[in-house]
């Protein structure tokens, strides 16, 4: 069954918005861990908008299901952090510093030679490492080609057009989650999943190893209740619904 990695950046964003430690990440991480999450995945950015470098350090050695690290492997402060931390899975992400949120994946042919050096680097530390993509088959070819073990499908668009034509928003994460399989990839997914849209997308694609979610699930807490909203996210990923 696909894996559920709850993303807590916006568990930070609250945190920070006072100075304090309210709500406690590590402690909500451990919860959601407890509720159900089958993986906590942080995206610490260079300006430590929300995760912080240390948050990343604090919940390493206290989780007990997989550690997901999100970013720019372009930033050496954040290679050094994954080498450091060594994380179950390093998430790589082309983000620019002062982008709102992530929005585009890797451009996996001309950055081939790049990704090969820095893929290998993590692997060799014995960290799994998927790379960042558009639902483009000529970019998840162009990943294959780098050694990654797996790609995340940038699901934004398929969660904008969900509501207008499901099956013509699904239609190119269907050839782009094809063509990986025939690769030998693994893979996740994320950006903008929630609760409307995460069932059909994963009955679509029943082979997805993870999806990794965050910004809505944080939302659906505020109303729903943390572990109420896991386990409806959980949910979500039963094919028998
Ligand atoms: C890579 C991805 O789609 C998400 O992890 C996204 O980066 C979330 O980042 P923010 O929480 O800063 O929007
Ligand atoms: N990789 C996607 C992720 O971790 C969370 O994205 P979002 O659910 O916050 O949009």
């Amino acid at each position: 069954m696909t894996k559920l990695s709850v993303n807590i950046n916006k568990i930070a964003t609250l945190r920070n918005a006072r100075g304090g430690n309210n709500p406690d990440l590590v402690k909500m991480a451990l919860d959601a861990e407890t509720f159900g999450a089958d993986g906590i995945t942080v995206h610490p950015r260079p300006d430590e908008r929300h995760i912080r470098y240390q948050d990343v350090r604090d919940l390493k050695p206290l989780l007990t299901t997989e550690f997901n690290i999100e970013g720019n492997c372009k930033e050496q402060k954040f290679i050094d952090l994954v080498l450091e931390v060594k994380p179950d899975q390093v998430t790589l992400v082309p983000d620019a510093t002062g982008q709102l949120t992530s929005d585009h994946g890797w451009d996996t042919i001309s950055n081939k030679d790049y990704l090969t050096g820095i893929i290998g680097t993590f692997k060799k530390a014995g960290i799994r490492v998927s790379i960042f993509v558009d639902p483009d088959e000529k970019m998840v070819a162009g990943a294959a080609a780098t050694g990654t073990d797996r790609i995340e499908l940038y699901t934004e668009g398929y969660a904008r057009n969900f509501p207008v034509n499901k099956e013509q928003a699904i239609a190119p994460y269907i050839k782009a989650a094809e063509q990986a399989r025939s690769l030998g990839l693994g893979l996740n997914a994320g950006h903008d999943l929630d609760l409307k849209n995460l069932n059909y997308f994963s009955r679509q694609i029943p082979w997805l190893n993870e999806v990794s979610i965050g910004h809505a699930l944080i939302c659906d807490t505020l109303y729903l209740g943390f572990e109420n909203t896991i386990q409806l996210y959980k949910r979500q990923l039963q094919h028998n619904l």
